[in-house]
């Protein structure tokens, strides 16, 4: 939440300097507040399991919001019942008339098919192509930033020789930045993926910044420099447990895999792995509802969402 100073404090310039969203008292006394739209695009098989990390995480801030879950109408779900979505679920046919102030769209476990041969791929790309106009600012999680990379930039994703698979250490690339504000300098992130995009790529795009990476698993969160497009590789929604039970999986499963590193305490998969990210996991999702979201949208969500703060009134 900004603070709300007096007009003529000193500490406000020097807070302004670190990018520490500080609030004039006349500007304060003309705040309208309305709960914030949010949709959660689930493209997860595990789609109860998915609702219950981002709610968790969305539910921990002062803000009320008003959450919109959706599944692509493309795809007919084998793990999650008709029932379930038809009781909780809406479509993007249902509300493309809308506007939102956020939307959230998840990983998903086809990142080893070409973008192309996913069978919700066209819908997919009308809800990108959608989501510049009429969100304020949109979230890519995994699978998603590659896809939304790919989409709207022509970033490519390349196949891993190994899955890059555990609890790496990330560093913040850009000080001061609103998205990882309250990070520590050295944070870790759970990594689950078989593919990577590549940095130099990234560079490429005058538009993308890259705000946080690993030495070891790569370019962690890239971002528009107007904080409508944010594309988060790792899983810092994941549960203590998520990364224990795709370990258990594929071994049951017979298939090649590395013990997820960083994770079991001496490396031992028969102990109760730690949640070490969990901070920043809370962080991550406060500083985009908040700085991305709640300061940036309209308070009239139908007029022009790409208006700046100084005119809106939220
Ligand atoms: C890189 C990332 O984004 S990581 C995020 C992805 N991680 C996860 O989903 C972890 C949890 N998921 C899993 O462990 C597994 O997918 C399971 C156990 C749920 C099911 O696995 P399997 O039985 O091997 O595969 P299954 O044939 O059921 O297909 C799995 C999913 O792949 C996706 N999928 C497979 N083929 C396609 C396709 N052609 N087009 C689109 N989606 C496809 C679907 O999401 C499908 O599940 P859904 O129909 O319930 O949505
Ligand atoms: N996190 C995923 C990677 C596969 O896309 C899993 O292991 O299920």
């Amino acid at each position: 939440m900004p603070i709300k100073i007096p007009d003529n404090l000193p500490a406000k310039e020097i807070l302004n300097q670190e990018n520490i969203f500080t609030m004039d008292e006349s500007v304060a006394y003309h705040q309208d507040i309305r709960p914030l739209r949010i949709a959660l695009l689930n493209l997860m098989p595990t789609k109860e399991t998915t609702e219950t990390q981002l709610l968790r995480l969305i539910g921990n801030t002062p803000l009320q919001v008003e959450f919109v879950l959706l599944h692509p109408k493309t795809h007919t779900s084998k793990n999650t019942s008709v029932e379930h979505l038809e009781m909780f679920y809406k479509t993007f046919e249902d509300i493309k008339d809308e506007k939102l102030d956020g939307m959230i769209i998840t990983g998903a476990p086809v990142e080893q098919m070409e973008f192309e041969d996913v069978n919700y791929w066209e819908e997919l790309t009308q809800i990108l192509n959608w989501s510049k106009h009429n969100v304020t600012s949109t979230l890519h999680i995994c699978w998603a930033a590659q896809a939304g990379l790919y989409h709207h930039f022509g970033v490519r994703k390349f196949a891993l020789e190994n899955k890059m698979f555990g609890v790496f250490p990330h560093t913040v690339q850009v000080p001061n930045t609103k998205l990882l504000r309250g990070f520590d300098e050295v944070f870790h992130v759970p990594q689950s993926r078989h593919t990577d995009i590549r940095r130099e790529d990234i560079e490429q795009c005058p538009d993308l910044e890259i705000l946080s990476e690993s030495e070891e698993s790569g370019v962690y969160i890239a971002a528009t420099r107007d904080g409508k497009h944010i594309f988060v590789t790792g899983h810092s929604e994941y549960d203590a447990c998520s990364l224990k039970w795709e370990y258990d999986r594929d071994v049951s499963k017979g298939l090649t895999i590395e013990i997820p590193k960083n994770y079991y305490p001496n490396n031992d998969p028969s102990r109760q792995p730690y949640n070490t990210w969990r901070a920043h996991a809370n962080l991550l999702f406060s500083n985009w509802l908040n700085y991305y979201v709640y300061q940036e949208t309209p308070f009239e969500l139908n007029a022009n969402i790409n208006e700046s703060l100084a005119s809106s009134q939220l």
